[in-house]
């Protein structure tokens, strides 16, 4: 029997199950990677308290990582919620201790309901230590803009040259989502050389919770299990526009995307690949 693909995510654990640790285990599952998870944070918020980010200690999260390296080892890693600086100087540290092939950084910094996920002074460890180590880096566009030092990000035009200007941060490739931008949900892939546009319709619904989560953890699968980048991407586009499109809420609340879409409704939408030279 040839065992599945081992893929790793080091994020926060997001209590309604849309996104962070819960959305990618998900994810992985789906897409038949083995996953396995090291938890920085667990987010919910308690009603008295009002106290949302519940952060792990350091040797918990080394406690995990070397338990899921020493038992399994792993093809593939994802980051997600790191929330502090000395979690992104200890995630680099456990990186180069056990290398893995594909690394996949998604700088998530703030929540889709404003939820703070990152502290202000991790964003330098971020730059300078975690992005050189990887090989593609996932920012949305609030991200994207905060890495570029608060610069507005309002057009198709604009992600383009945020993707090149980010490239210099020393991730092998850099993706800009552009799901906040109105019109067509437009990604762009700049790998140094050529950039590559990914276009899916946009699907007209409030519940993407855990969309960014679910795409970058689909694109660590995929890579874990041999795709190049370019087919990584453009398969995960696929998985989580087709989840969206099943996106629902069980509340008055913005739900979760449907992790489980593609199996159950097969593939909703083609994307539109092109690349600008
Ligand atoms: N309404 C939508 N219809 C189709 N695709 C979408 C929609 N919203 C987001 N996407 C796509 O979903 C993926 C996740 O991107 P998104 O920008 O939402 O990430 P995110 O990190 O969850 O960002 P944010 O928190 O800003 O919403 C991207 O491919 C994006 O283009
Ligand atoms: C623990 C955790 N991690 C990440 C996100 C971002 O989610 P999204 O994919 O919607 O940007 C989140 N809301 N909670």
């Amino acid at each position: 029997m040839k065992y599945p693909s081992r893929v790793i995510t080091i994020a926060g654990s997001a209590a309604g199950g849309s996104a962070g640790i819960q959305a990618d285990l998900k994810t992985f599952q789906e897409l038949d990677v083995y996953g396995m998870s090291v938890v920085t944070a667990i987010v919910g918020r308690h009603p008295e308290t009002d106290k949302n980010v519940h952060p792990q200690t350091i040797e918990a999260i080394e406690a995990q990582f070397h338990t899921a390296m020493k038992q399994v080892g792993a093809d593939g890693l994802k980051t997600g919620m790191l929330f502090s600086k000395e979690v992104i100087e200890t995630t680099v540290s456990l990186i180069n201790r056990h290398p893995v092939k594909n690394i996949v950084v998604d700088p998530v910094m703030v929540g889709k309901l404003d939820s703070k996920l990152l502290e202000d002074d991790a964003i330098e460890a971020l730059k300078e230590k975690l992005l050189p180590l990887a090989t593609i880096m996932t920012p949305n566009i609030p991200e994207a803009s905060l890495l570029l030092g608060g610069r507005a990000l309002n057009s198709v035009a604009d992600l383009r040259e945020a993707a090149v200007d980010l490239y210099q941060l020393g991730s092998n490739y850099v993706l800009v989502k552009g799901g906040r931008l109105e019109g067509p949900a437009i990604d762009i892939l700049y790998d140094g050389k050529t950039i590559k546009q990914y276009e899916a319709p946009r699907i007209n619904t409030v519940n993407t919770s855990g969309a960014g989560c679910t795409y970058s953890a689909a694109i660590a699968a995929y890579l874990a299990k041999g795709n190049h980048i370019a087919d990584a991407v453009l398969m995960a586009k696929s998985f989580v526009t087709t989840a969206i499109e099943h996106g629902f809420s069980y509340t008055d609340m913005v739900g979760p995307t449907y992790h489980a879409a593609m199996r159950n409704n097969g593939e909703a939408h083609k994307i539109i690949v092109s690349e600008i030279t």
